[in-house]
């Protein structure tokens, strides 16, 4: 089977600086795949790479069969790679209604109201705040806000850099309960996630970086158990202290 998105050999990074080095992975469609790696790893920097948003320097990004490293993010989002970034990225001055209509902005206008309809359709939520400015929304309510604005586009690929950062456990349970209907949808997903424990129960797969290089891939379960992940990411003992 084709990969949904193919990373081959992939340096990216900022000015002169490569950051992310000859990194290659595949990821299947409707599939969910973590990123992980420790701080400064290059984790977002390879998100940045894959949406466009950062200097590439070699290397392909194959995305449904077509190579899209030479394209500007938008459009890439057109194609289908949606992105959402670390921190908040609403526009929280305005309603729930007036991001998503945001949202909308590369859709021709005749299709925006079947667009949100069908986003509001997923997440009752938004529906229920409709008229509630984004920034008065819980952490965990703006996070799925910013994830349905993306959705709006119908992206095939979802870019997600750190869904559940400052949000309590139980909202953290709440997006990655989102992130897996996404999934289930036939999107698919490529996290990097803080709570890497909880960002691994919902992958399918895990890519494991380290100093900008693949250093470990696999199918989630078993980076899980590795006793290196385990050492440096999950606390030692996973048995112990899984959630
Ligand atoms: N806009 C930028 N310009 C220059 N260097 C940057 C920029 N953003 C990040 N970097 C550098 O790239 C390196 C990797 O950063 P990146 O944010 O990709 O790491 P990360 O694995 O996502 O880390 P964290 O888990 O701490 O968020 C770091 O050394 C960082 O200082």
């Amino acid at each position: 089977m084709n990969p949904a998105l193919e990373l081959v050999s992939v340096t990216a990074g900022y000015g002169g600086v490569q950051i992310v080095r000859e990194f290659s992975a595949r990821l299947q469609a409707g599939t969910i795949t973590t990123l992980i790696g420790g701080n400064g790893a290059g984790k977002s920097t390879l998100l940045r790479a894959i949406y466009g948003t950062n200097r590439f320097f070699s290397g392909q990004i194959v995305f449904k069969g077509e190579t899209i490293e030479r394209l500007p993010p938008w459009e890439r989002l057109k194609r289908g790679v949606g992105f959402v970034p670390q921190g908040r990225c609403n526009f929280p001055a305005m309603s729930v209604a007036e991001n998503l209509k945001m949202g909308c902005y590369t859709l021709p206008k005749a299709v925006h109201g079947s667009a949100i309809d069908r986003v509001t359709g997923s997440f009752p939520m938004l529906q229920q705040k409709w008229r509630t400015d984004a920034g008065n929304l819980s952490g965990g309510e703006q996070q799925i806000l910013e994830m349905a604005m993306v959705l709006l586009v119908e992206p095939a690929l979802l870019l997600l850099d750190e869904p559940s950062l400052g949000l309590s456990p139980k909202m953290q349970g709440d997006v990655f309960t989102t992130v897996q209907r996404i999934a289930s949808s036939g999107v698919t997903v490529l996290v990097v996630e803080q709570n890497v424990r909880g960002a691994l129960l919902i992958s399918d797969r895990a890519l494991v970086m380290e100093q900008g290089r693949l250093f470990m891939e696999g199918p989630a379960d078993e980076v899980r158990s590795d006793p290196r992940i385990k050492q440096a990411y999950l606390g030692g003992n996973i048995h112990q202290t899984a959630a």
